[in-house]
């Protein structure tokens, strides 16, 4: 459900290029105005999810919020919002030790969250506007409130602080990760995750292991087609179609391929999938796909429009396209 923003307490205007920092009287540049604005436009932002989740009510995605016209600086704003996210819990504390809300701040308090990130984190110096203002006075504090919080959380670096704040079951969600039993078997895969992550077997799906871990953590298992990062959800769809070994299959619109090669998996390598994509470009991730997957059952087709025809008993597929390329193997027994 998509709720407006329009209900969003605005902040009190302020006088453009008035208020740097420490009260001069200074315009502000392009650069400072542009930031500004996107500071205010992510605690609008921040403040629609904040409240959706309070609520338990679906609003529209963080994407489809910036997304909206009223939005100026989309990238900006966008990126300030899931980075402030990652961080919150983390924020929240410092702003509790420092003791840094008053009445007036606490109904901004998204704007004071994500301008907080901006301090500690992404280490901006020049910020513009009276909250900036507010909360740079107070900068040394919250350093200070942000070096007692990792000591009180035994942790010697903020980025081991922020690694425990996700790694943690139950607080945070887990990434999922689809052990591609083509190349690794899940007992394997748990093993090596392990090893810097928290991981263990979804109780739905075998080859699906939830993991509360670091992109880090992954990454190479992901990069040699081990392993794919695959939500759960995403993989529910080859499992429920329970394709056998020497079934074909065909995927009418495949790309990146993420069920393309869970298919081919299932299938234990045997048989055929028929991977249709609309899109050229696409057809390069798909087959990135393929080719990391290491299945070698599967045939790709760049299609204008993905008309066919498909009859299991008679074999016969219809396909209006413009391009096709597959190992001539594979070709042999089908009839296109
Ligand atoms: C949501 S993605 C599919 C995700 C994919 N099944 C997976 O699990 O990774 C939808 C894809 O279908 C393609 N597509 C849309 N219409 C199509 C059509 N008529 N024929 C073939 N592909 C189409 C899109 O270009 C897009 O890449």
């Amino acid at each position: 459900m998509v709720r407006s923003m329009n209900n969003v307490t605005k902040p009190k205007p302020q006088k453009q290029g008035s208020s740097g920092v420490g009260g001069a009287k200074t315009r502000m540049s392009n650069a400072e105005r542009s930031s500004y604005f996107a500071r205010r436009e992510a605690a609008k932002v921040l403040r629609c999810v904040l409240q959706g989740d309070a609520r338990r009510r679906a609003v529209a995605s963080i994407k489809s919020l910036v997304f909206s016209p009223s939005v100026r600086n989309k990238k900006a704003t966008f990126a300030l919002v899931c980075e402030t996210l990652k961080r919150l819990s983390v924020i929240k504390e410092v702003l509790e030790i420092a003791n840094v809300f008053n009445a007036k701040w606490k109904k901004q308090e998204e704007l004071i969250y994500i301008i907080t990130y901006d301090i500690l984190f992404s280490q901006a110096i020049v910020l513009s506007g009276d909250a900036e203002k507010f909360l740079l006075l107070r900068k040394v504090a919250l350093e200070s409130a942000l070096a007692r919080f990792c000591v009180r959380k035994k942790v010697k670096s903020i980025e081991e602080l922020l690694l425990l704040n996700h790694q943690a079951p139950g607080v945070s969600k887990p990434r999922y990760v689809r052990v591609n039993t083509l190349k690794l078997d899940v007992d394997s895969a748990l093993l090596e995750l392990a090893k810097i992550n928290t991981v263990k077997k979804d109780d739905m799906i075998q080859d699906l292991l939830p993991c509360w871990c670091s992109h880090q953590g992954v990454i190479c298992t992901v990069t040699n087609g081990s392993i794919f990062l695959q939500g759960k959800a995403s993989s529910m769809v080859a499992l429920a179609l329970g394709p056998k070994p020497g079934w074909e299959v065909l995927d009418a619109c495949s790309a990146p391929g993420n069920k393309t090669v869970h298919l081919a998996a299932l299938m234990r390598g045997e048989g055929k999938v028929l991977a249709c994509e609309l899109h050229k470009q696409r057809v390069e991730l798909l087959k990135d796909t393929v080719r990391r997957s290491g299945a070698s059952s599967i045939l790709f087709f760049n299609l204008h429009y993905a008309v066919y025809n498909y009859t299991s008993s008679s074999r016969l597929y219809v396909f209006e396209g413009n391009e096709l390329s597959c190992s001539p193997d594979l070709l042999k027994n089908t009839s296109i």
